[in-house]
């Protein structure tokens, strides 16, 4: 079976409520989820802080044990299978650098080829090309500790793809990153799953989301809330457009004329005014020519698409979302 399943995941963990002498208790972070992340699909996973993506990420690659349900990768169980996972899967992080700082960058890559079991021959040309990808070339033999912020994490990422990895799981990989680097890994991560690379991806910049995910799920609390498409997502929370309309010569006139669309209006610095509409259909026509139709004049109009942003914010305020 093609593909990484996860099946009724549940991951407790041991805490103490008051300070190390406080009585034991669990804390479940995940609670009965199911995801499927099939190759050649970048599969969203979105929720507020706390919601579980990062123990559920960490658990796909074999670094935390479910204390109940299972995820297997391509039939591979992630517990009694761990060697043959690690070597379909990688992670990238993006607020851990997982790389060593008294080495070069070129000498992290070759050793986290050998642990990856990179075949020697291949492992020449794969660090270059990585190097190359990341922008990190002309710094290849300098010591990361001697690397910026931004260089690390470029690092980082060279490091997770340098087993070619049939699965790509990413926790943030923008994180911190300048907009053009940010921009170039998306294209890379866009790029490897039109190439049949499955990767799983948690971001709290939901354009970034909306821009690469085919398939959405939001949990919160641990549980499942919602999936779908980014399309299905706005459409199923009804999320709305905004229509902002700046009129030059404010008057009674016009707020009479939008009020009936339920249209807000405010008196701007500079002596116009801003009409301010959420609909969910198109109706920045009719609200305009009501506008001109009682004598406004119109100094800009800018419609906003509703956002998967809008969506995420409606499902969260939902009272399902809520944590039990
Ligand atoms: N090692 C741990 N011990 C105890 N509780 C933990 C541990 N790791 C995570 N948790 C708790 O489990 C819940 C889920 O955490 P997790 O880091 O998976 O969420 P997240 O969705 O990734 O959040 P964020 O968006 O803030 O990164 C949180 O309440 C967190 O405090």
């Amino acid at each position: 079976m093609q593909g990484i399943a996860v099946r009724a995941l549940r991951k407790e963990f041991p805490v103490r409520d008051k300070g190390i002498f406080g009585p034991r208790t669990t804390k479940t972070a995940v609670d009965g989820l199911d995801l499927d992340i099939p190759p050649g699909r970048i599969t969203g996973l979105l929720g507020l802080n706390g919601a579980g993506k990062t123990t559920t990420i960490k658990t796909v690659a074999t670094l935390l044990r479910p204390t109940s349900g299972s995820v297997t990768v391509d039939g591979l169980g992630t517990v009694t299978d761990a060697r043959a996972v690690r070597r379909r899967i990688n992670l990238i992080a993006g607020g851990e650098r997982m790389v060593y700082t008294r080495m070069t960058g070129r000498e992290n890559l070759w050793y986290f080829g050998q642990l990856y079991d990179v075949p020697k021959a291949r492992l020449r040309a794969r660090t270059d090309e990585l190097l190359a990808l990341v922008g990190l070339t002309d710094a290849a033999d300098t010591m990361v500790e001697r690397y910026s912020r931004g260089m690390a994490q470029r690092l980082a990422i060279a490091r997770g793809l340098i087993n070619e990895p049939a699965y790509l799981l990413l926790d943030e990989p923008t994180l911190g990153l300048d907009a053009p680097i940010a921009r170039d890994l998306r294209r890379v991560v866009a790029d490897l799953a039109a190439a049949g690379t499955g990767v799983l991806l948690t971001s709290h910049y939901l354009a970034e989301v909306e821009e690469l995910c085919g398939h959405v799920y939001v949990i919160s609390a641990g549980r499942h809330l919602a999936e779908g498409s980014p399309a299905q997502l706005k459409a199923a929370t009804g999320s709305h457009r905004t229509v902002r309309i700046t009129v030059t010569n404010p008057g009674e006139a016009t707020d009479a004329a939008v009020a009936p669309f339920g249209a807000t209006t405010r008196l701007l610095a500079d002596g116009s005014q801003l009409v301010t509409l959420r609909h969910p259909d198109d109706i920045a026509g009719p609200l305009a020519a009501a506008i001109v139709g009682a004598g406004g004049s119109i100094g800009g109009l800018e419609i906003a698409e509703a956002s998967l942003e809008d969506a995420i914010l409606t499902l969260a305020d939902t009272p399902q979302a809520a944590p039990a």
